[in-house]
């Protein structure tokens, strides 16, 4: 009888040991953000992001250990409002070394929400895997009541883990909707709902954990960008200038002087320019600093062939990205060519 009970319990060790071993290998990466945020007490809107580590994010929602083989690692602890190239550049370099060297079937990304879109849309053009990478924050703080860190991470871990996510580029994950990391933007500073694909819609979405797709990205992204930042210790300097009624054109004129490498616009309408920085802008394009024009409206593309003449200026036009975006790519551009024309089959491509 003892024989029998201890050939049944290695036998039963087997099968828990395969199943384990069949699950996706997941590796949470965390940065910080709200998702890790602590307040002194559950309804107080003060907080701090960025107080959690990840082993306290995972021990919160043991249940994305059901469908996945989790592990994590602490990039940096920061509010995102604080993220930088420095982070970016470690971030792309892990994954591409989790994916493509360590044999991870995905990864989740443990986010703030102000910039996740500039992170996310920075990863998409820099991972070399097809494999999903996903990004997640939350708008309430973990001790809040009705914190939303737990089931988007939950929701996220399950993206990460789905065969069908493959493919579709970098994304972001909140409030039950999959976005992709070229259209999401944040749009509410404070609601749940805030990250939204004001052009095209969602990706997909989740039900009771499970996800659904409708759309896939059209645009070039990870596996199939010509971006590389595997020998890179620092990225060109971007700037943005903001366009609006009788506008100082000094900013312009601080970026010029610190001689940075490029600069976007967030133009009015079609991206059009306040005169001041118009004039200052063929200054720029002049002495090599490439202007790039997208605009402050949140929808609709900033278009070639408009008010202002982009062949003639040697303006790039930033297409569907707005001006954070904008400035993502060029200055991943920026990395291969000072070519306008170059620069502006770019912003058509990805
Ligand atoms: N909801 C958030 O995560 C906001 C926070 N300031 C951050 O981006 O880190």
């Amino acid at each position: 009888m003892k024989k029998i009970t201890s050939v049944l319990t290695v036998f039963l060790l087997l099968i828990t040991i395969n199943v384990q071993a069949q699950k996706p290998r997941i590796r949470i990466l965390a940065t910080g953000g709200t998702i890790a945020g602590v307040s002194k007490s559950a309804t107080e809107s003060n907080y701090t992001a960025g107080e959690l580590g990840i082993y306290q994010l995972i021990q919160a929602v043991p249940q994305i250990k059901d469908n996945a083989d989790i592990s994590g690692e602490q990039i940096v602890k920061i509010g995102s409002q604080d993220m930088n190239d420095k982070v970016w550049l470690t971030l792309a370099k892990r994954i591409n070394e989790l994916l493509n060297k360590e044999g991870y079937d995905g990864i989740v990304i443990t986010h703030g929400t102000d910039t996740m879109e500039e992170t996310a849309y920075f990863l998409n053009l820099t991972v070399k895997s097809d494999k999903p990478v996903v990004l997640v924050g939350a708008m309430r703080p973990a001790t809040a009541m009705s914190a939303d860190g737990p089931l988007n991470l939950y929701n996220a871990v399950q993206v990460a883990a789905d065969r069908n996510s493959k493919g579709r580029g970098v994304m972001v994950c909140l409030n039950d909707a999959v976005l992709s990391a070229k259209d999401v933007t944040k749009t509410n500073t404070t609601g749940v709902q805030t990250f939204q694909d004001p052009n095209y819609g969602t990706l997909g979405y989740l039900h009771n954990g499970k996800v659904f797709f409708n759309n896939m990205p059209e645009k070039k992204h990870t596996i199939h960008s010509v971006f590389d930042v595997t020998r890179l210790s620092q990225l060109p300097k971007v700037g943005i200038v903001y366009n609006y009624s009788n506008a100082s054109a000094l900013p312009m004129q601080a970026f010029m002087q610190a001689k940075f490498d490029g600069i976007v616009s967030a133009g009015v309408g079609n991206g059009n320019l306040y005169k001041d920085i118009f004039d200052l802008a063929v200054k720029a394009q002049n002495q090599g600093i490439q202007f790039v024009r997208s605009s402050r409206v949140p929808t609709g593309a900033t278009t070639l062939d408009a008010e202002v003449d982009d062949a003639k200026y040697h303006f790039v036009a930033s297409q569907f990205l707005n001006p954070q975006k904008a400035r993502v790519l060029l200055m991943l551009a920026l990395t291969q060519t000072k070519d306008w024309k170059k620069i502006q089959e770019f912003f058509n491509e990805y």
